[in-house]
């Protein structure tokens, strides 16, 4: 989309004064095309079409990335990505941090939520409250676990909505990545918003990534997303470390009966076509969901289940994973 913000509400600017801007805005570049318009609480909006959209990637590619500035203390940065929503990454986000302290009980790992629309962190690391500031001025992570986090979950009333424009989704990711005072981590797990548009694009390009992980339902729906998901960051540079295929199988806890519901192999096969790693596979188990809602992640909370297990196996293949592309 182009956005133009205007200062009354635009439902008062007629849809001719509308059409003539963009017409203006066509004949002036050719990255835009003519196109719908629609308008919203003054905001106009113009759908800019893929070949604009490429026209702009191009543009900006040949002028150059902003320069990524790295974070304060940090060795690390790995972000938990999915393309579709709701297939399970925070959740594997949660336990891939705690997965890979539990590993290696020297390493110190932090946990960003940038999901600044649904922030989940709070209530799956059992965390409330403001963070207080640092003398110079930054925010001290609140930590559970072991682990220190950061989530726009602190920062604004958890049952007010989350109804942000583009600039202020923006400004609040900078927040977040900036103004965070995390001491000295070895990672930081970066749990992403799903989908890949501007909010990822603009993380990938403003702090350098160690490598992404993509968790994926095997799903058919799930897996064209995670496919999506997995070219952004090659678009960008950022080393896909592999794919994590969640709820994969679910056994019976009355008869240990196993049924694939959203499929068996779909993200194995995915991480074959794309050449990616695949990281490992985590069951759909009701100890995951009720430990989840709890705020008792189950690496924590039943570290002996196969589920804390399939978990540690993931971030033991992260880890390699990393030794591998930083070499
Ligand atoms: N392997 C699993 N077994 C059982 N339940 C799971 C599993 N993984 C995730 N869940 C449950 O599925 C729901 C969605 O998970 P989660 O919030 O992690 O997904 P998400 O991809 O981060 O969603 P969103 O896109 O909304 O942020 C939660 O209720 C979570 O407890």
């Amino acid at each position: 989309y182009t956005h133009i913000y205007t200062q009354n509400n635009s439902s008062f600017v007629s849809f001719s004064i509308l059409a003539e801007v963009r017409d203006k805005l066509c004949s002036f570049s050719p990255s835009y095309e003519k196109c719908n318009i629609f308008s919203e609480y003054g905001t106009i909006s113009f759908f800019t079409g893929r070949k604009a959209l490429q026209e702009r990637q191009r543009q900006q590619m040949a002028r150059g990335l902003p320069k990524q500035k790295p974070i304060p203390g940090v060795k690390q940065v790995i972000v938990v990505a999915s393309g579709k929503g709701g297939v399970g990454k925070s959740t594997t986000a949660v336990n891939l941090a705690l997965g890979l302290m539990a590993n290696d009980m020297s390493k110190s790992v932090g946990l960003l939520d940038a999901d600044v629309f649904g922030p989940s962190i709070p209530k799956l690391m059992n965390l409330k409250g403001n963070p207080e500031l640092s003398d110079n001025n930054r925010m001290i992570p609140l930590t559970n676990y072991g682990v220190p986090c950061m989530s726009m979950g602190f920062l604004v009333d958890d049952v007010a909505p989350i109804v942000w424009r583009g600039l202020m989704v923006m400004s609040g990711i900078e927040k977040l990545l900036r103004q965070v005072d995390w001491g000295s981590l070895d990672y930081l797990v970066v749990d992403m918003p799903p989908g890949t548009g501007d909010v990822q694009l603009s993380i990938t390009q403003n702090i350098p990534i160690a490598g992404a992980v993509i968790v994926s339902t095997p799903q058919d729906i799930a897996l064209l997303d995670a496919r999506r998901g997995a070219e952004m960051f090659k678009k960008v540079n950022v080393p896909v470390l592999g794919l994590v295929q969640n709820m994969s199988v679910f056994q019976c806890p009355k008869c240990n009966h196993e049924t694939h519901i959203f499929g068996s192999d779909g993200a194995r096969q995915l991480a074959d076509t794309l050449g990616v790693t695949f990281l490992g596979d985590i069951p759909l188990h009701i100890t995951i969901r009720e430990t989840s809602d709890r705020g008792q992640p189950v690496v924590i909370s039943s570290p002996n289940s196969p589920e804390a297990a399939a978990y540690r196996t993931v971030a033991s293949a992260v880890v390699q994973r990393l030794q591998k592309v930083s070499s």
